[in-house]
C-alpha cells in the first residue's frame, strides 16, 4: 500500500464501518451490497466484468438470484458496468416502473415478467413540452385497434433508448385523446413483420454509447384496445373515454426517476471525490517552503477549497436523496390509495432537486478532474468517462431549467396562498413567516454565529426573500400591463434563482437533521463539521444574497472566509477516510487514480502499456504507410 494513503488512515477519529452503514440505511443493507459485490458479482466464475456479452448473463443471474428489489439492482449493476450506463438502465428505471405504475392488475401480469423495454415519450418537434407531441393514437371501434401514426417529422420518436431493433416493447405518450390528457402505450411491435414502422438510430452522441438511442416513425400503426395501460385512464370498447384521476398521473414515472437522480448525483460525486482525494493524497508536486520535500497536493489549501466542499456535498445529496426516496414512497403511496393531495408538492420537490443536485454534481466532476493535473485527462483516472455519461442528466428526466421553473410555479403558488391568509405545511411553511420576519440587518457582532440551526434559518430566509423579490417582479410586470404569461416569462430568472435558493435551503436542512440523527461522536462531529463546511461555502458563493436578505453584514463578510479555512484545515486530517467511507471499490470505480491501495503510478504504467497502441514494438501503420512514403523520398 502506498505509504501517503496508509498514513492518512491512521489516527481515524471516527467508526468509517458505522459512516457507511448510515449512507447505505443500516448495517443490514451494508452486508447485503457487499454480499452483492462480492459473492454475486466478484466470485461468479460466470462473470465476465463489463463486456457487452456479460449483459445477457447479467439479466439471467439477476433472475437466478431473485434479486428484484431496484436498489439490489442498481447495486447488481453497478458491480458488472461500472460507473458508466448500460443499455438496459431505461428498461429498469423507466420502463419497469411505468408498467408497476400504469398497468392494471391483468395487464400487469401478462406483460411484467416477460418483456424488455424502452421508454419513447420525447418527439424530435418536443421533449419538454409533452402538451406539444404530436404522435397520434386513433381509437378504431370496428377493430378495437388504435392507429398510431407520426403525422410529421418532427413527430418521430426521438431519443428512446435501449431500442432493440428486433422487438420493440415500448412505452409511449400520444397526443391528448381529449381535450388534455396523454395516455400510455404498450406497443409489441414485432420487426420486420409489422409494417409501417420505420426505425434506426438517432447516430454518435457526447457519449452514453452502451445506449443505443433510437429513432421510431408510425405510419398507421395497429395495435389493440387493450395495449392502452389502463391502471389510471380507460378507452372502453364502445369507445368512451374513462379520465384518470388527475391528468399528471401519467407524468408518474418521470417524477420517479427523478427522484432516484437525486441520490444519483450524490453517488457520482462521491466516485469523483474518492478518486481525486486519494489521488491528492499520493501526489507530491512543487514545494511550500523552499529546500523541503514536495508536499503531498492535498496539503493545499486551493486543493481543499475545490475538493472537501465537493466532499461535503456529496454526503448532502447521498442524504438527500434518501430523504427524495422516503418521501417518493410514502406519497406514490398515497396516490395509489387515490389521496393525490401531495403530488404537487412531490413534482415540486423532485423537479427542483433534480436540478439542483445535477447541476451542482455536473460541475464537481469537471473540477475534481482538473484537480488532479494531466491524469485527470487520462481515461485511465476514470474521470473523463463519468462525466461524459453524467453530464446528460441536467438534459434528460426534464431539462433542469424547466424544472426549476416547475418548482416556481408551486412557490408562487404558495407564496400566493400566505398572501390570501392560508397557512402552509410541508416543504414550504418557512413562506408563513415571511411577511412577519425583520429583513433588516440583525445587530450581530462581527463574529458569525456557527451553529448549525442558525445556518439553517439564514438559508430560509434568504430562500424566503428570492421568493419575494420573484413575486414581486410578477407583479411589477403585470402592473406595467403585461400579461400574466409575459409577466412570468419577464421575470424568470428571478424564479429560477428563489427556486434554487429554496433546493439549496433544503438540502443544508436534510443534511442537518441527518447529523441530529447520528449518535456516534465521532460521526456525529466529522459530518457535523462538513455540514458547516457545506453552509459556509455556500454563505461563500451567495454572499450577495445573504446581504441582501439583512442576515450577514458587511463586517461580518470577512468572517465568512476566515470560518471556511479553518473547517477545510479540520477536514484535512480526515478526508481520505471520509471517501473510504463511500465504500466504492476499485472493480466498480475503475480509476488508476482512485485506487484503495494508492499505487498510484505502477497501475498507470500497467494501463498505459495494455493499450492497444502498443501491442506491438512499432505501430502497423508505419510499415503500412510510412515506410512506403520513405521509400519514395
Ligand atoms: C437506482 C438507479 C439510479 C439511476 C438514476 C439515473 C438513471 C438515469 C437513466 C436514464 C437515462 C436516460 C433516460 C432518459 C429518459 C427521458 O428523458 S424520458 C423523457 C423525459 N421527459 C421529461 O421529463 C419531459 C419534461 N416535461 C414535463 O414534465 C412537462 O411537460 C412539464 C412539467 C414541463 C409541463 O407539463 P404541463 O402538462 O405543460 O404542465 P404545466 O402546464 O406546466 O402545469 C400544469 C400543472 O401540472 C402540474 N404538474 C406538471 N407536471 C407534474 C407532475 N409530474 N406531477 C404532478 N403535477 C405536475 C404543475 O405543477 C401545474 O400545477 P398547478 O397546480 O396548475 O400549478
Ligand atoms: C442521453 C439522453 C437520453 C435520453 N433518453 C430518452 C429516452 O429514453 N426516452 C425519451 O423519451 N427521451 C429521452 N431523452 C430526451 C430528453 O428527455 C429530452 O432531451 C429532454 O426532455 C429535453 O427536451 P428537449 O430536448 O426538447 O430540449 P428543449 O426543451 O428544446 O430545451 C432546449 C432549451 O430550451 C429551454 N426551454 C424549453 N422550454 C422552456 C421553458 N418553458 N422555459 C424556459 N426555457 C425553456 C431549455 O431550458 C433549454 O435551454 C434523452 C436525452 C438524452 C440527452
Amino acid at each position: 500500500m502506498n505509504p501517503d494513503i496508509l498514513r492518512e488512515r491512521q489516527n481515524a477519529t471516527f467508526d468509517i464501518e458505522k459512516l457507511t452503514n448510515i449512507l447505505d440505511g443500516g448495517a443490514e443493507r451494508t452486508n447485503r451490497r457487499r454480499e452483492i459485490r462480492e459473492v454475486l458479482v466478484l466470485n461468479d466464475p460466470d462473470f465476465d466484468y463489463g463486456t457487452p456479452t456479460s449483459l445477457p448473463t447479467m439479466i439471467l443471474k439477476l433472475r437466478e438470484y431473485g434479486i428484484s428489489d431496484p436498489v439490489e439492482i442498481n447495486w447488481y449493476k453497478s458491480m458488472y458496468w461500472g460507473t458508466g450506463r448500460e443499455a438496459l438502465g431505461l428498461h429498469y428505471v423507466m420502463f419497469l416502473p411505468t408498467l408497476y405504475t400504469q398497468c392494471d392488475s391483468e395487464q400487469f401480469n401478462k406483460w411484467v415478467p416477460l418483456i424488455i423495454g424502452t421508454y419513447a415519450q420525447t418527439e424530435m418537434g418536443h421533449g419538454t413540452h409533452l402538451r406539444g407531441l404530436e404522435t397520434t393514437a386513433t381509437f378504431d371501434p370496428a377493430t378495437q385497434e388504435f392507429v398510431m401514426h407520426s403525422p410529421t417529422v418532427t413527430s418521430i420518436k426521438w431519443w428512446p433508448g435501449g431500442r432493440n431493433p428486433l422487438f420493440l416493447p415500448l412505452i409511449f405518450l400520444s397526443i391528448p385523446l381529449s381535450a388534455s390528457l396523454f395516455d400510455l402505450f404498450l406497443s409489441g411491435f414485432a420487426l420486420p413483420t409489422c409494417s409501417g414502422i420505420v426505425i434506426g438510430d438517432i447516430g454518435p452522441k457526447f457519449g452514453f454509447d452502451a445506449v443505443d438511442n433510437g429513432y421510431l416513425k408510425l405510419e398507421h400503426v395497429r395495435i389493440p384496445r387493450e395495449n392502452m395501460l389502463m391502471k389510471y385512464a380507460q378507452v372502453k370498447p364502445d369507445g368512451s373515454y374513462v379520465k384518470p384521476l388527475s391528468s399528471k398521473l401519467t407524468y408518474g414515472t418521470m417524477v420517479f426517476i427523478r427522484s432516484l437522480i437525486v441520490g444519483n448525483a450524490g453517488i457520482v460525486l462521491s466516485q469523483c471525490c474518492t478518486i481525486a482525494i486519494r489521488y491528492s493524497a499520493v501526489r507530491h508536486q512543487s514545494e511550500i517552503r523552499a529546500g523541503e520535500a514536495e508536499p503531498q497536493i492535498l496539503d493545499y489549501q486551493t486543493q481543499q477549497h475545490k475538493l472537501f466542499p465537493l466532499l461535503a456535498t456529496a454526503y448532502a445529496f447521498l442524504f438527500a436523496g434518501q430523504y427524495m426516496i422516503d418521501t417518493y414512497n410514502r406519497i406514490s403511496g398515497d396516490i395509489n390509495q387515490g389521496d393525490l393531495s401531495e403530488m404537487p408538492e412531490l413534482h415540486a420537490l423532485s423537479a427542483g432537486l433534480k436540478a439542483f443536485t445535477t447541476w451542482t454534481a455536473n460541475t464537481g466532476i469537471e473540477v475534481c478532474r482538473m484537480s488532479c493535473g494531466g491524469h485527470g485527462y487520462s481515461r485511465s483516472s476514470a474521470l473523463p468517462d463519468i462525466y461524459v455519461e453524467f453530464t446528460p442528466s441536467c438534459t434528460y428526466e426534464g431539462e433542469n431549467t424547466v424544472m426549476m421553473l416547475q418548482t416556481a410555479r408551486f412557490l408562487m403558488k404558495s407564496y400566493r396562498q400566505v398572501q390570501a391568509g392560508q397557512q402552509l405545511s410541508g416543504a414550504v411553511s418557512y413562506l408563513n413567516k415571511v411577511h412577519h420576519r425583520v429583513m433588516a440587518p440583525q445587530a450581530v457582532s462581527s463574529q458569525l454565529d456557527l451553529n448549525l440551526n442558525t445556518l439553517v434559518d439564514l438559508y430560509e430566509i434568504r430562500a424566503a426573500m428570492l421568493v419575494e423579490l420573484a413575486a414581486q417582479s410578477i407583479q411589477q410586470e403585470s402592473a406595467r400591463g403585461k400579461c400574466q404569461e409575459d409577466s412570468w416569462n419577464n421575470s424568470t430568472i428571478d424564479l429560477v434563482r428563489a427556486s434554487d435558493a429554496h433546493c439549496h435551503y433544503m438540502v443544508l436542512k436534510m443534511f442537518r437533521d441527518k447529523v441530529d440523527q447520528i449518535e456516534d461522536p465521532g460521526v456525529h462531529s466529522v459530518m457535523s463539521t462538513l455540514a458547516h463546511l457545506y453552509a459556509i461555502h455556500g454563505m461563500g458563493n451567495f454572499t450577495g444574497d445573504f446581504l441582501q436578505a439583512g442576515v450577514l453584514t458587511g463586517a461580518q463578510v470577512p468572517s465568512v472566509s476566515k470560518c471556511l479555512k479553518g473547517l477545510l484545515a479540520e477536514v484535512r486530517p480526515s478526508a481520505v477516510l471520509l471517501v473510504d467511507a463511500f465504500d466504492h471499490h476499485d472493480k466498480m470505480l475503475n480509476s488508476v487514480l482512485g485506487r484503495h491501495d494508492g499505487n498510484v503510478y505502477e497501475a498507470m504504467f500497467e494501463w498505459a502499456r495494455s493499450s492497444p497502441l502498443n501491442r506491438t514494438e512499432v505501430h502497423e501503420s508505419f510499415h503500412k504507410h510510412l515506410k512506403p512514403l520513405q521509400a519514395k523520398l
